[in-house]
């Protein structure tokens, strides 16, 4: 095999990557980004990977959830505190109901690159690039707008600094404090025909905390319930900007990919002798790859094969989306081969990307009941093959936007044009992932 150099997927076939028009600049913007401070630290990326091999054993559990694309023009502290938020809402449910440690990874802080499934969009008669994520253009239709710019990585950078800097003074400057997280937002629950489970978790995880004061235990003297630690995550497409961030760890010699603790592959560019592949496979961060329901048995080996030949746990993570139509048929054959074969890998469920429709009034949207069949079936699939469920990979936001149909407040279609706002794919909203939170916590008790 040829050695790995962080330039080195240059010499492979690449896919769903921009034109850019003008070659210098590009290098330019390329050059100042290799400046640039790290965003994360290679120690971080190892801890999220020990902990990522304790959930690929059964014994710790990956929730991993943000926007689909992260964009210039939300960004604000408002909404990354609103998903913060949920998302330890969720963890709080999901460990409480687990009795697992709940591993926290946020789809933030460079989630900003967008494979698409055509290259052009036509609208009226007119074809112009495709929106492929704010790194690389805009959303508005015209040329100008979707005419790839460079100049936007250091945006992107300099987002994602802002972005971790207030996740990481979140995390432990006290907005993570339990006993602020259990303030919760539970009206979705007097919406729902499950209201009395729901209240009867939230009420038993609000006993175990003053049970815990009574005995001592507090914010003040246990800082694991004053603070927490949400580690960041995108996939890595856009190879120069993933490249400009790989930086040489100084303890190890090891090379890390420094724009994120996590990074995956998508559907579109996991093929094995292709650039995103060869990429990975020399960046030493906790992955992970998409598998959707056209992968194979054998080529699912030679691909963790690739990515982790020495089958270190908590280094790969597959992440399933193969919609809940499918995965019970696909999952099952595919999961006892990765078993038979010794590989250890933590299965995640992304019961978003393969239940994507277009509703009767043209949105793009995912239904919540689909969402939950597909993650039910996941952990079903995994159990009868003797696997662990190890996590769950959600498109989410703590606002309240109308882009998923369902849920408790049953949004119509109707529904989806009051607040539909996401730049690619539909979203669940607080109330709607919070409540799956509850539907799926009794699963993960064994
Ligand atoms: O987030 C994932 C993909 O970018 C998205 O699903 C592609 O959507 P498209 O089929 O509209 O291109
Ligand atoms: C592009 C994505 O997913 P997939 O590669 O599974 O289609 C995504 O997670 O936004
Ligand atoms: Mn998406």
């Amino acid at each position: 095999m040829k050695s790995w150099t962080p330039d080195s997927w240059r010499g492979y076939p690449i896919r769903q990557q921009p034109q850019y028009p003008n070659a210098d600049q590009l290098a330019q913007v390329e050059a100042q980004l290799t400046k640039m401070p790290p965003l994360v630290f290679a120690q971080e990326a190892r801890d999220l990977r020990e902990q990522l091999g304790r959930a690929a054993q059964g014994k710790a559990f990956l929730l991993q959830g943000g926007d689909c694309a992260e964009s210039f023009s939300d960004f604000s502290a408002n909404s990354i505190r609103d998903t913060f938020k949920v998302l330890l809402q969720m963890a709080v449910v999901l460990t409480y109901s687990g009795r697992k440690p709940v591993v926290k990874v946020a789809r933030m802080a460079g989630q900003f690159a967008k494979p698409r499934s055509a290259d052009l969009e036509t609208q009226d008669g007119v074809s112009l690039p495709s929106y492929r994520g704010d790194i690389i253009n805009q959303l508005d239709f015209t040329e100008a707008a979707r005419t790839p710019d460079p100049h936007r990585m250091l945006q992107a950078y300099h987002q994602s600094t802002a972005t971790l800097n207030l996740v990481r003074a979140f995390a432990t400057g006290g907005l993570a404090d339990l006993h602020k997280v259990n303030q919760w937002n539970l009206d979705f629950a007097e919406a729902s025909p499950l209201r009395e489970r729901y209240l009867a978790v939230a009420e038993r995880i609000q006993d175990a905390l003053a049970f815990m004061e009574v005995c001592g235990v507090n914010s003040d003297n246990t800082p694991p319930l004053h603070a927490t630690s949400l580690f960041t995550s995108h996939e890595a497409l856009l190879l120069n900007y993933e490249q400009a961030l790989t930086r040489r760890d100084s303890l190890t010699g090891d090379w890390y990919n420094c724009s994120a603790h996590m990074l995956w592959i998508g559907e579109r560019t996991r093929q094995l002798d292709e650039a995103h592949v060869e990429f990975f496979r020399g960046i030493h961060n906790p992955i992970g790859v998409k598998v959707g329901p056209g992968m194979g048995e054998d080529e699912l080996i030679r691909l963790i094969d690739a990515l982790n030949p020495d089958n270190i746990p908590g280094r790969l993570t597959l992440i399933t989306r193969m919609g809940a139509d499918k995965l019970a048929n696909k999952l099952p054959l595919l999961a006892r081969k990765v078993k038979a074969e010794g590989r250890q890998v933590v299965w995640s469920s992304d019961p978003m990307h393969g239940n994507t429709v277009t509703s009767s009034n043209g949105y793009k949207t995912r239904d919540f009941n689909a969402i939950l069949t597909e993650i039910n079936e996941f952990f079903a699939a995994l159990r009868s093959e003797n696997c662990e469920p190890g996590g769950i990979h959600l498109e989410m936001t703590g606002q309240h936007v109308t882009e998923c149909t369902g849920g408790a407040y049953q949004l119509s279609d109707e529904d989806l044009a009051n607040c539909y706002r996401t730049q690619c794919d539909p979203r669940l909203n607080g109330d709607q992932v919070l409540e799956l939170a509850f539907c799926i916590a009794d699963k993960l008790r064994v």
